[in-house]
């Protein structure tokens, strides 16, 4: 076990990703925008994070240098106990391709290659011995043993999602990041992936951390962080679609930074 002493809260469980004192500035002089405001927020492992706030918040940016898709201006992102800062590009491509595993809206699958191809991709291109065990029980619990042999554009909408779910997982990566993964489908389909991805969390004892608008999906997750102006404002543990929508609501309606009164912690 960790502890999230960096963040000045003592937990007892084990941080997969944190961002601490987190500040992302883009532009500069007129255009500047400080999309991150000194944020610090851990993601528990082994549990499943949803990040909401209004449109231009900062979620995406969050995500982003959480994940090593991009950098902080001031701050420190970690994976695991990894400042992501003290590594080169060579070294945060490794981390991204080892360690880290990713869910985009827009599925992002190679049309050429099948299921099977592109679920195996990532460790493919890392050179990384696939655990049979872990790939097989991965292709029951994502319901696409009849599909393996298929190429995506043969697939519903909702069936390539869950192959980018299992082509996520599939490395057994520290966590999996999710930006928006049911923004292309219709409900049902969305559904699906979201009990995909908390199934997959509770099952296997992985983590995820999703950025979404929906309140729907945000109530799949253990836990929601609420950010607004590029801070942290709130959190929310076993969120109902009622008790997010409630806390959206109020951003409309009260000033947001740090404001809003804190949930209770569990
Ligand atoms: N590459 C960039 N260059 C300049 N400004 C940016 C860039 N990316 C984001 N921003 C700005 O940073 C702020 C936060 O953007 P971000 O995309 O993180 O918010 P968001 O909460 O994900 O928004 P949305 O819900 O609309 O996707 C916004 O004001 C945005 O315009």
């Amino acid at each position: 076990m960790t502890s999230t002493a960096a963040t000045g809260t003592a937990t007892t469980t084990a941080t997969a990703a944190r961002v601490v004192d987190a500040v992302k500035v883009y532009g500069r002089g007129d255009t500047r925008v400080r999309a991150l405001d000194g944020v610090s927020v851990g993601f528990p492992a082994g549990r499943f994070t949803a990040i909401m706030g209004p449109s231009g918040s900062g979620k995406s940016t969050l995500m982003h240098c959480a994940a090593g898709l991009d950098t902080l201006t001031s701050g420190s992102a970690l994976i695991g106990d990894t400042d992501l800062s003290t590594l080169d590009d060579r070294g945060l491509t490794l981390l991204r391709r080892e360690r880290v595993g990713f869910v985009f809206q827009t599925f992002n699958l190679i049309p050429t290659l099948t299921v099977a191809e592109n679920i195996t991709l990532p460790m493919d291109l890392a050179g990384a011995a696939r655990d049979d065990e872990w790939y097989d029980a991965l292709i029951d619990v994502v319901g696409l043993r009849d599909r393996l042999h298929h190429r995506p554009g043969e697939l519903s909408g909702g069936q390539q999602q869950r192959v980018a779910v299992a082509r996520a997982f599939a490395g057994s990566p520290d966590v999996v990041f999710a930006d928006e993964p049911t923004g292309n489908l219709d409900s049902r389909s969305g559904e699906e992936v979201l009990r995909l991805l908390s199934g997959t969390v509770r099952r296997t004892n992985r983590t995820v951390v999703m950025v979404t608008h929906d309140p729907v999906a945000a109530a799949h997750a253990d836990e929601v962080v609420f950010l607004a102006d590029g801070r942290l404002v709130d959190r929310m543990t076993d969120p109902t679609a009622e008790r997010v929508l409630d806390r959206l609501k109020a951003f409309d309606t009260r000033t947001t930074s740090g404001s809003l009164s804190p949930e209770p912690r569990s």
